[in-house]
């Protein structure tokens, strides 16, 4: 579809007039997704606003894209830029998706994590409220913290009554560590502003929407150590796996990869996000768990997934000894913390919206990793072999 494309109908049968949406945090890897997902499928304009934008490069750089003139990139750093509040005005909808949100901050740069996930995001709820723009806020699965049942005696019955560990927007508690585990600075820095969100909602009649995404992967996620991203970093774990994988070395496995995740493929929780845009008179007033719930594994069994996938995009045998353990002091520092499992409850948004995501964990592995092999591999091979030649 283009910038001709025939007239969209929401949920209710209703004509959908193009929007102006303000997207903080358009330049990462949900932001380029969603980005190229409103360029191609919709007529709404987009302001997108970030301090990088090398992953939304190709939707800026070609002048004669069908959707020229429908994505602006405003390079600003929002904690302080007083263009934003004007931006935002402009606009019909804002989304801020900006955030440090890589495990390896939380505990390491825990004063940057707070600011930005609690502090820079305030002036955003402000905006919207005070020119009573409609505001989708990214917060995390991770406001859930720990599940109810990681406090049971590990031979509890109980651990396997889905009470004691689904996750639900209206009724699961936040379960954090203590103050020294500083892991958790995100986590309370997002439930903060949620409940900030939430009391400018019931206050001063402030129209959002909060979605909590569960583990979202796909293409464009992160950056591979050394390649696009500095060589001592530590993304989030499909790029730490897909940086393992190509230049074949061990997965490395968090204490043990005992810790369980539901993977979802950015493509389908994008489609849901799409619905949040184009419906909200559904989604107004609502908080929406984004995952699919089909997808759990561990960690060791998506580390072993991700290592016969890769084998078979790639053509390449997998090493002699595919993983190896690390604690997590070693890894992520002093005041690391995990969620021990994480399944989100769908009924909200199958009732608001009627979404469902479609894609098993092993297709969504194959269709990235094929990505990243593409994009990498031979990046990698230049960048061994370099040392080597010197
Ligand atoms: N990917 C997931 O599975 C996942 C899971 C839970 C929550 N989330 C939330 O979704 C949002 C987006 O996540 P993502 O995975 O795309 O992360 P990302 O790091 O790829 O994207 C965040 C973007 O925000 C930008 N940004 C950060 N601070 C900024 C500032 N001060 N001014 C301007 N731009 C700034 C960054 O440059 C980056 O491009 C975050 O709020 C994150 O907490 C994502
Ligand atoms: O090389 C590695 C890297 C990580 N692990 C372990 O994998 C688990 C998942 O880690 P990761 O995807 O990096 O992050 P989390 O799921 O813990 O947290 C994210 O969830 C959502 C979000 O809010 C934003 O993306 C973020 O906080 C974990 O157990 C690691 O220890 C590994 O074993 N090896």
């Amino acid at each position: 579809m283009t910038s001709s494309s025939p007239v969209r109908v929401d949920l209710d049968g209703n004509t959908i007039k193009p929007l102006t949406i303000c997207m903080i945090g358009a330049g990462g890897f949900i932001g380029s997704h969603l980005c190229e997902k409103l360029m191609n499928e919709t007529n709404h304009t987009v302001l997108a606003v970030d301090v990088y934008n090398d992953k939304i490069k190709h939707l800026l750089e070609p002048e004669s894209v069908p959707w020229t003139g429908r994505i602006q990139f405003h390079r600003l750093n929002i904690k302080n830029d007083s263009r934003l509040e004007g931006l935002i005005k402009c606009s019909d909808l804002t989304i801020n998706l900006a955030a440090i949100c890589t495990p390896a901050d939380y505990n390491t740069r825990p004063l940057d994590t707070i600011y930005s996930n609690f502090i820079d995001a305030l002036p955003v709820v402000k905006y919207c409220s005070e020119n009573n723009k409609r505001l989708i806020h990214f917060s995390t699965c991770e406001v859930y913290g720990k599940t109810i049942g990681s406090y049971l005696p590990k031979d509890s019955p109980l651990r396997q009554d889905p009470a004691y560990y689904i996750l639900k927007e209206d009724t699961s508690p936040c379960i954090f560590g203590s103050v020294e585990k500083q892991r958790w600075s995100y986590a309370c820095a997002k439930q903060l502003i949620e409940r900030l969100i939430y009391a400018e909602g019931a206050e001063n009649g402030l129209e959002f929407t909060i979605v909590r995404p569960f583990n979202w992967i796909g293409p464009r996620m992160d950056f591979i150590p050394g390649i696009d991203g500095p060589s001592e970093g530590v993304p989030r774990v499909l790029a730490c796996f897909s940086n393992n994988l190509l230049r074949r070395e061990p997965l490395k496995l968090v204490d043990g990869g005992e810790s369980q995740r539901t993977f979802i493929y950015i493509k389908d929780a994008i489609e849901a996000v799409l619905l949040m845009i184009e419906n909200p008179a559904r989604a107004s007033g609502h908080i929406f768990n984004v995952g699919n719930p089909n997808n759990e594994v561990t960690v060791r069994q998506l580390a072993e997934m991700m290592t016969q996938v890769y084998s078979k995009v790639s053509g390449e045998d997998s090493i002699e000894t595919p993983t190896v353990d690390v604690s997590s002091k070693e890894f992520y520092g002093e005041g690391y913390d995990d969620s021990d499992k994480r399944i989100p409850d769908m009924t909200i948004i199958n009732k608001q919206l009627g979404w469902n995501p479609k894609t098993s964990l092993w297709d969504l592995l194959e269709s990235t990793l094929t990505y990243q092999h593409r994009t990498y591999a031979e990046a990698i091979k230049q960048a061994i072999a370099k040392p080597a030649a010197n």
